[in-house]
């Protein structure tokens, strides 16, 4: 039995003064990411970008000092990157940035979106986790169900929602009431927009902060949606600045958050139930992707990645829609989604 602790790593590193900001590496918002498998901790402290190597170093001693005694650690690794600190869930007074880097610039007169009965963000803190395979699925059995569903794909460093519906090429455009707008392409009976249908050679990944905003929010606004019951919205992965400016530019009617089912992505699924209340965006719910696995063999049942729940203070405290099993069936998108889809419905009439 291991005697690991993740309290005593997280009491450990709160003993460890960042000498960037004198505060103590978890209050300062240090740690990124935190994975323990088997006796081996990982850690990842995230630092300001001008923190010099002498000082990285030092700091990454400090951790690893704290830390080599705690029990059930039988290796420990301590990376540093010098990413942006990701913003602290427990803010008490809604911490709205006092700037917005995109203005919103929503134009004058006929809106593509005017006839958008609800829009939805699915999101995800981590990448990876299957955000954009699930928004397909539900997508496509929100259709199949009689609605008139759209999706947009706003996760534009990695676009994946024309490969889902087996899109590629471009979109067309068309005049609208004077104004150009994007016409949809149309699948399933989901209407979608993609930057990936959008953009000829130019690499969208260089795209950086408020142009991606600017991007996501234009294809939301200048799309000839036609009537729509349900906008689904693939946001980029994460819970940084980007994520949070867009929401707040997009202004998502509500927002569900896609995770798998291991502790530390649980842990970062509830900084983007933070983010969306930061920017007072409901949450309806949260699903569990890759949850568990079928033998084919012995057909037994095994939760890969554990039992986690989505903990969060009772007040604040949102439903699991559903859980959705690792399988080749549900990477299609194409079935197995009809009961998420009904508790969704549910949860948004
Ligand atoms: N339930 C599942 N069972 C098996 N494979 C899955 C499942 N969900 C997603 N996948 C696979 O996992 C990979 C990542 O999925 P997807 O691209 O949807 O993730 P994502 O969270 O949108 O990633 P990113 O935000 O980084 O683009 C894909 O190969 C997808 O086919």
């Amino acid at each position: 039995m291991s005697d690991y602790s993740e309290d005593a790593v997280l009491s450990a590193l709160s003993g460890v003064k960042d000498a960037l900001s004198e505060r103590d590496l978890v209050s300062a918002g240090r740690l990124s990411d935190l994975s323990f498998d088997d006796g081996r901790l990982r850690i990842i402290l995230g630092l300001p970008p001008e923190t010099t190597q002498d000082q990285g170093l030092q700091l990454r001693n400090a951790a690893e000092a704290a830390l080599t005694d705690l029990p059930g650690i039988t290796q420990l690794a301590v990376l540093l990157t010098t990413h942006k600190a990701a913003p602290a869930l427990k803010t008490t007074a809604p911490k709205r940035p006092d700037r917005n880097p995109h203005p919103n610039k929503r134009p004058e007169g006929y809106q593509g979106d005017a006839q958008v009965a609800k829009t939805l963000a699915v999101s995800s803190a981590k990448g990876g986790v299957g955000k954009s395979t699930v928004t397909a699925g539900l997508a496509r059995a929100l259709a199949a169900a009689g609605l008139r569903i759209g999706v947009l794909d706003a996760d534009i460093h990695g676009p994946s929602i024309p490969s889902l519906f087996g899109l590629s090429g471009r979109l067309d455009s068309r005049m609208v009431q004077n104004r150009r707008l994007i016409g949809p392409a149309e699948v399933d009976g989901v209407k979608i927009v993609s930057i990936g249908l959008l953009t000829g050679s130019e690499d969208p990944v260089v795209w950086r902060g408020p142009m991606v905003q600017g991007a996501i929010a234009r294809m939301l606004w200048d799309t000839d949606w036609g009537a729509l019951d349900l906008l689904l919205i693939d946001m980029p992965p994460g819970t940084g600045d980007p994520q949070l400016g867009l929401a707040q530019d997009i202004q998502p009617d509500g927002a569900v958050i896609v995770t798998t089912p291991q502790d530390l992505a649980l842990m970062d699924a509830r900084k983007g139930v933070g983010m969306f209340e930061k920017v007072d965006i409901p949450v309806s719910g949260w699903i569990e992707n890759m949850a568990s696995f079928t033998c084919p063999d012995c057909g037994s049942e095994h939760r890969l990645f554990g039992e986690g729940v989505l903990e969060l203070p009772a007040e604040r405290a949102i439903p699991k829609l559903g859980s959705l099993p690792l399988s080749l069936e549900m990477r299609d998108a194409r079935t197995g989604y009809d009961a998420l889809a009904q508790a969704l419905l549910g949860r948004l009439s």
